[in-house]
């Protein structure tokens, strides 16, 4: 498969190593002193994006209205995801956003709704939020703690909204966020009581998983049509 690779840091690396190792190839890396042009999208099967909140949005859009398929793990541009949305259903084109491409994660997601759905009867049992990330992290909450947090709102009915702030109204999710040295990303929900507390944790040991997720996805995107999801490639 031909990759075209859109944003060169971290996971741009990390996902150029193992494409490689999976016997893909890069049409192109392009970073943010690059040029997207149409000759790239014309002999790539898929673009991969993860670049920064400001970033996203167009570089997605190029993709589209360029035919080529393409997903993305930027997180921190939500408020234009439906714009996007709606540029791939114009274009007939193809695209996938997750906040996160672990496997692990996307198990974890459905915990989340799960103890959500559980915990809603029981208003004694308050709801909050840790994420953990490295210092180099541009957006806060991470996008991964969003997805959470939406998982509750869905799910609970004490809960309409969040907050990244651990002073909140009795509606809204209570989101921390933590910025220490070099941690690839940890998610902790707990619901304490008055006498007891029950957590959930996912921990990332390494951005291997997110690296793994992302290209196994990009394998499969380029036969799928529309806005797609993950939950569809995991079947979950
Ligand atoms: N969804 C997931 O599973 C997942 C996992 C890890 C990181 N992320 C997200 O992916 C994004 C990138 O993470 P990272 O750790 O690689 O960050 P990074 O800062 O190491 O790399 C981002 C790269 O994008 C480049 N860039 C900036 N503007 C650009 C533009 N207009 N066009 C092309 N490239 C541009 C930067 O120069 C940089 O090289 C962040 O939003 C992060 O939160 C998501
Ligand atoms: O390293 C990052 O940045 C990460 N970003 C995603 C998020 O915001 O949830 C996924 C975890 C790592």
């Amino acid at each position: 498969m031909k990759i075209l690779l859109i944003g060169h840091g971290k996971m741009g690396k990390a996902i150029e190593e193992y494409a490689i190792q999976r016997g893909h190839s890069l049409v192109a890396t392009v970073d943010v002193n690059d040029t997207l042009m149409p000759t790239l999208a014309e002999q790539a099967d898929v673009a991969i994006e993860f670049t920064h909140p400001e970033a996203a949005f167009e570089n997605i859009k190029f993709c589209l209205e360029h035919n080529l398929p393409v997903l993305s793990g930027t997180t921190g541009w939500l408020d234009k995801l439906s714009e996007i949305e709606k540029i791939c259903q114009e274009n007939d084109g193809t695209f996938l956003y997750a906040s996160n491409f672990s496997i692990g994660v996307n198990l974890f997601f459905k915990l989340n709704k799960f103890l959500a759905k559980l915990m809603s009867p029981h208003d004694l049992y308050k709801p909050s939020m840790v994420e953990v990330h490295h210092t180099h992290k541009k957006d806060a909450p991470s996008g991964t703690a969003i997805t959470l947090a939406e998982g509750v709102i869905e799910e609970h009915i004490g809960y309409s909204s969040w907050k990244n702030d651990s002073n909140v109204k009795d509606n809204e999710v209570p989101i921390t966020s933590e910025r220490i040295g070099e941690i690839p990303g940890t998610h902790k929900i707990t619901y304490k009581s008055e006498v007891d507390q029950i957590s959930i944790e996912h921990e990332a040991y390494s951005r291997d998983g997110f690296v793994q997720g992302a290209v196994l996805v990009a394998e499969w995107l380029p036969a799928q049509k529309g806005v797609v999801k993950i939950d569809d490639f995991l079947k979950l």
